[in-house]
């Protein structure tokens, strides 16, 4: 059998020291397979960003393995981690963070010329993408002139312009009306299925998470299953 896209094994995670120690995470385990879509609901405090940054390799545990694709991090230097990062992780954000000067399409185009590709093929990827989530009519509108759901899916897009293995999602449509957070959250479980990503999505919207393949929540340290 293949591996999972993303793994965390036995991880421990806790900020300060002393009687200011604050434990988020103590063993906790979490695959998550290609193509899989898994809600992550926690109240707030429990540790649904510290977990989405230790799965971006944006921040390590004191103990216990992530993989990501098979690579274990736990030995890694930053260079490395750094590099496995942009080559595998996609990012999205409540708040798209879009370059306000540059076309829809040349916020997709980008990360991919960043990465090393050249335009036309960066274009057509672009493309590819801005169709899959319905957004390629407005493909050369500057963000300003898109609505927040349009926004959001270029900034969808633009997370999976460089065909991450693993997409990381905080709130992804937090910021979106109930009609277009649907339409949002459709187009992105689509793209994960597309493109056979392993999604971790943290969200307060239970309508959302209960449509995800399974739902997750951070209890007593541990990542474990949560019904709605
Ligand atoms: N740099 C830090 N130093 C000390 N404590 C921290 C630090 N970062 C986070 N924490 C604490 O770790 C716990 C988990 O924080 P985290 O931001 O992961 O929670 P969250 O579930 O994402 O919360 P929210 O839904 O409010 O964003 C919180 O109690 C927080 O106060």
């Amino acid at each position: 059998m293949s591996k999972p896209h993303l793994l965390l094994q036995d991880v421990h995670r806790h900020y300060g020291e002393g009687e200011r120690i604050v434990r988020v995470l103590e063993s906790a385990n979490l695959t998550v397979d290609s193509g899989e879509m898994v809600a992550l609901v926690a109240p707030s405090g429990a540790g649904k960003s510290t977990l989405l940054h230790l799965c971006g390799l944006l921040e390590s545990p004191q103990s216990g393995e992530i993989e990501i694709v098979g690579q274990k991090t736990s030995q890694m230097g930053d260079r490395a981690r750094t590099q496995l990062r942009r080559s595998t992780v996609g990012y999205v954000y409540q708040f798209h963070h879009l370059l306000p000067e540059f076309t829809a399409l040349e916020n997709v185009v980008m990360p991919q010329l960043i990465a090393g590709q050249t335009q036309k093929p960066a274009e057509g990827r672009a493309m590819e993408l801005l169709d899959l989530l319905g957004v390629a009519p407005r493909a050369t509108h500057r963000p300003a002139e898109l609505s927040g759901g349009e926004q959001q899916r270029v900034a969808i897009a633009r997370a999976a312009a460089n065909h991450p293995r693993v997409i990381l999602a905080d709130e992804p449509t937090g910021n979106l009306d109930p009609e277009t957070s649907d339409r949002v959250f459709e187009a992105l479980k689509s793209l994960i299925r597309n493109e056979g990503a392993a999604a971790l999505i943290a969200t307060h919207n239970y309508d959302l998470a209960r449509r995800a393949d399974r739902i997750v929540t951070i209890r007593n340290g541990l990542v474990v299953p949560h019904t709605l």
